[in-house]
Formats: C-alpha cells, sequence, structure tokens
C-alpha cells in the first residue's frame, strides 16, 4: 500500500461532491455520487468500464452539466459559473486525456509551448521556452524536445500528455485511465510519475483507472464505483480487506482476466 503522504491537508478539501446525479435519456448513469478529495491528496476512482467515472471527472471539470447534486471545485459551484468563470477554472484543473491529446503534426516542444501560447499570452519566448524545459524535465524526457508524436512510445506519449497538462501548472489534475494500454514496467513507471507530480508540483488529484496496481501505488484514498454510486471508500487495504462479495468480484476481474 502506498505510505502515509503527509503532504495531505485534510482542513482543506478541494472537491466537494453532495448527491450527484447524471443520466443521458434512459441511462441513469451517475446515481447519488459523494465525493471529497483534499489539498494534496490522491484519490483514486476504482470501477469496471461504464460505470461512470469519465463522466465524473467530465462534470468535475466542467466539461459536462450535472442534471442533480452539488459540485464544489476550489470553492466554486461548478455548475453555477458563468463562461468566463469556467474557463478561469478549468485552468486550475488539468485534464490528463487517455491518449495524450497530442497533436500529430507539431514536435513535442511545439505540443507543450501550444497551451502557454493559448492561455497565458503574455508570457515572452524565453519565458515559455523555460517552462517547456522544465515540465519536459519532470517527466524524464527532455532529450524529446524535437521529436514527433508519432516517434514516441505510449509510455512517453502518456509522459508528454501529463507534462502537457502540468505546463499550466493547475491545482487540480484529473488523469483518465493513465494505465491504460501500457505494458507493466511502463505502468510502474507512470504510477511514479504520478506520484512525484503529486509531490514536486503539490497538486490534489482524482486517478481513474481499473487497474488495481495503479490504484494500490498512487492511491492516497480510494474510492470504488459500481453502477453510478460508490460502494467504498478508504485506504486501498481498509477497501480490499472487506472480503465482501462486491469487492470479491471487482479483484477477481482484475487478476483472474
Ligand atoms: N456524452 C454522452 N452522451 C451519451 N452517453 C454518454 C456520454 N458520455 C458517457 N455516456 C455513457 O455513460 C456511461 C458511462 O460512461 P463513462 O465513459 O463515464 O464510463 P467509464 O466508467 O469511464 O468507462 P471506461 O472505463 O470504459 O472509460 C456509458 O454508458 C456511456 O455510454
Amino acid at each position: 500500500m502506498k505510505p502515509f503522504t503527509p503532504e495531505i491537508d485534510f482542513d482543506n478539501t478541494v472537491i466537494s461532491i453532495r448527491g450527484l446525479f447524471k443520466s443521458f435519456g434512459d441511462n441513469h448513469v451517475l446515481r447519488g455520487v459523494d465525493l471529497d478529495v483534499h489539498k494534496g491528496e490522491n484519490v483514486v476512482v476504482l470501477g469496471r468500464s461504464g460505470t461512470g467515472k469519465s463522466v465524473l471527472i467530465k462534470i468535475i471539470a466542467g466539461l459536462l452539466k450535472p442534471d442533480a447534486g452539488s459540485v464544489n471545485v476550489l470553492g466554486l459551484e461548478v455548475e453555477h459559473l458563468d463562461t468566463q468563470s469556467l474557463r478561469e477554472l478549468r485552468m486550475k484543473v488539468g485534464f490528463c486525456f487517455q491518449n495524450g491529446a497530442l497533436y500529430d503534426s507539431m514536435t513535442v516542444g511545439e505540443n507543450l509551448n501550444f497551451p502557454l501560447v493559448r492561455n497565458q499570452p503574455r508570457l515572452k519566448a524565453a519565458q515559455r521556452a523555460k517552462l517547456v524545459d522544465t515540465v519536459l524535465d519532470a517527466v524524464g524526457l527532455s532529450q524529446t524536445i524535437d521529436q514527433m508524436p508519432s516517434e514516441l512510445s505510449g509510455g512517453q506519449r502518456k509522459r508528454i500528455g501529463i507534462a502537457r497538462t502540468l505546463i499550466l501548472r493547475p491545482d487540480i489534475m484529473l488523469y483518465d485511465e493513465p494505465t491504460a494500454g501500457l505494458d507493466p514496467i511502463t505502468c510502474t513507471e507512470i504510477n511514479n510519475l504520478i506520484n512525484e507530480v503529486q509531490r514536486r508540483f503539490k497538486t490534489s488529484s482524482i486517478i481513474i483507472t481499473h487497474d488495481l496496481t495503479c490504484a494500490k501505488v498512487t492511491g492516497d484514498n480510494i474510492a470504488v464505483m459500481k453502477e453510478g454510486q460508490f460502494i467504498r471508500q478508504g485506504s486501498f487495504d481498509t477497501v480490499f480487506a472487506t472480503g465482501d462479495d462486491l469487492i470479491k468480484e471487482f479483484y477477481d476481474y482484475n487478476f483472474i482476466q
């Protein structure tokens, strides 16, 4: 299990969700979700495909609107924000997409420079270049600055995707299945990077995954989602020591399939 993270500030809740519901037509995806994320904490949302994990983080990032319930992010009620405030909030909430969302026609350096040009137009070229160097160094890929995304491995693309999100220095990182499609050694590297980002950049994170190893290594708190609700929350050992059928089913799914 992950050792206790002393940097977590349990008196400071950066994401607070209460009674969240979201449906698409007859598909009732989120059915009463409650969740707290504290400053500096990594919360893993674990659940099988289609349970609503991505919908949850899209609502937190203001990309989808909830049907009912409250979503408070960094002290702001997301569903009541106007377009400008939502834009400002999105700068503080970094979304790491599953595929890294890199532009194939740009080099790694240009991909990293792009969000700065768009969101921080007052920065001078030299300042942007310094920030690009810093995040590339943080993800251990300084040597790839002139490479094209197509020349990178899957793990390297994930790292560059994380760097591109980090470059705007968000308070919150939302990782959507960061280890999906990677071999076990690369998964370990990405898990370690997530923890390093937490320590070095003092981020609070939600990591959505169905990878138990990722959950165990990165999660200070694990929330297990089933059919649009959290059925268990706590440390990895607490959640997986229960031996109840709901959890057992999940364990078997991970290790047998
Ligand atoms: N924009 C949308 N319009 C209609 N239905 C949607 C939309 N987004 C998600 N859904 C539906 O919501 C359900 C939950 O999707 P979601 O992507 O959150 O699952 P998930 O738990 O993240 O799964 P996975 O691990 O496969 O990514 C699915 O049935 C999906 O089809």
